[in-house]
């Protein structure tokens, strides 16, 4: 089984404006561990980093400063070719991350063939037709021929999953994955993602606005306000007792049954009532420093 363990993470965007150059924190000082079997929500506005943290996870962006350790149960560090392998990204359009030319069963043979998950030919089209049951794509011989625009939105995020997981994932990088599907179809994503996630035992990062999802799916939240950690904790606390300013909005934002019409953490938030230094750590029970990693944060007096 293989974790992450994310220390004191800083990734920093050069801004050009004509001959102006300035720089933008957009990752700031963030530490956070994804442990096998277990889902950690990354929750803020939009803007907070997420996805840029998801980038840097799946090696699509370096950071400035800071570690992203893949480790396995043996305390061994996965590297390249098996990070590639083992850390996967399911993205938050379905529409866009499958090639349009290419047919279902393209789109899972190459990761199996790529990463050497199988031998060739019918071997590699009875996995394919596996993967697809798995995410519940049946009759999967019907679906292996389609081509992506012969499938509904949720149809095709299911093919991201097992595309995603047919290298052998251990570690799912799920970077708002049903916010692009039609309301009624979303909880059936995730409830998908849910069993994968027990069946293989992953550890899953799952991104999201959305902090009803986030408390349902996830064991642990963690809060980002402007590339900062500004809460964390087990999901029930977090959202039943927020802490922080920004959280105690979020909160107050998230969708309510009871309520017509939906609304999320991009609800208009007073940028000057909100303080991005101090980070409430459930965990620990008290307040700490912002922007710096967790272990070596200190505690601050806050009421
Ligand atoms: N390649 C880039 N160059 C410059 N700035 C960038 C780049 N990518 C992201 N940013 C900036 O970094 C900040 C964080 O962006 P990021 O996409 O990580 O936020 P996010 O929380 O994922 O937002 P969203 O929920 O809208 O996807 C934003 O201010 C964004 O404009």
């Amino acid at each position: 089984m293989t974790g992450v363990h994310v220390t004191d993470l800083v990734k920093d965007y050069t801004i050009r404006n004509g001959l102006k150059r300035t720089r933008l924190r957009a990752v700031d000082h963030v530490s956070l561990d994804l442990t096998p079997g277990r889902t950690v929500a990354l929750v803020g506005e939009s803007g907070s980093g997420k996805s840029t943290i998801a980038k840097i996870l799946t090696r699509m962006e370096s950071p400035t400063s800071g570690a992203v350790e893949v480790v396995r149960d043996d305390g061994t560090h996965v590297e390249k070719a098996a990070y590639r392998r083992e850390v996967q990204m399911v993205f938050q359009d379905p529409f866009a991350s499958l090639n349009p030319f290419h047919s279902i069963e393209h789109h899972i043979a190459r990761p199996l063939r790529i990463h050497n998950r199988t031998a060739a030919g019918e071997e590699t089209r009875q996995r394919v037709l596996e993967m697809l049951e798995r995410v519940n794509l049946t009759p999967a011989e019907s679906i292996a021929p389609r081509r992506p625009h012969e499938l509904s939105g949720g149809q095709r995020q299911r093919v991201a999953i097992a595309r995603a997981l047919a290298p052998g994932a251990k570690v799912l990088i799920a970077d708002e994955p049903v916010s692009m599907l039609d309301v009624s179809i979303r909880l059936g994503v995730l409830n998908l993602l849910g069993r994968l996630q027990r069946e293989d035992e992953l550890a899953v990062l799952y991104i999201t606005h959305d902090l009803a999802t986030a408390r349902h799916f996830s064991d642990e939240i963690t809060v980002l306000y402007r590339g900062r950690v500004v809460e964390r904790g087990p999901a029930d606390a977090v959202i039943l007792d927020p802490h922080h300013e920004y959280t105690k909005l979020l909160a107050a934002a998230a969708p309510d049954p009871e309520r017509p019409g939906r609304v999320t953490a991009d609800a208009p938030v007073d940028r000057d009532a909100i303080d991005s230094t101090a980070c409430y750590d459930h965990f620990a029970g008290e307040w700490r420093e912002a922007g710096v990693p967790g272990a070596d944060a200190k505690p601050v007096a806050r009421t």
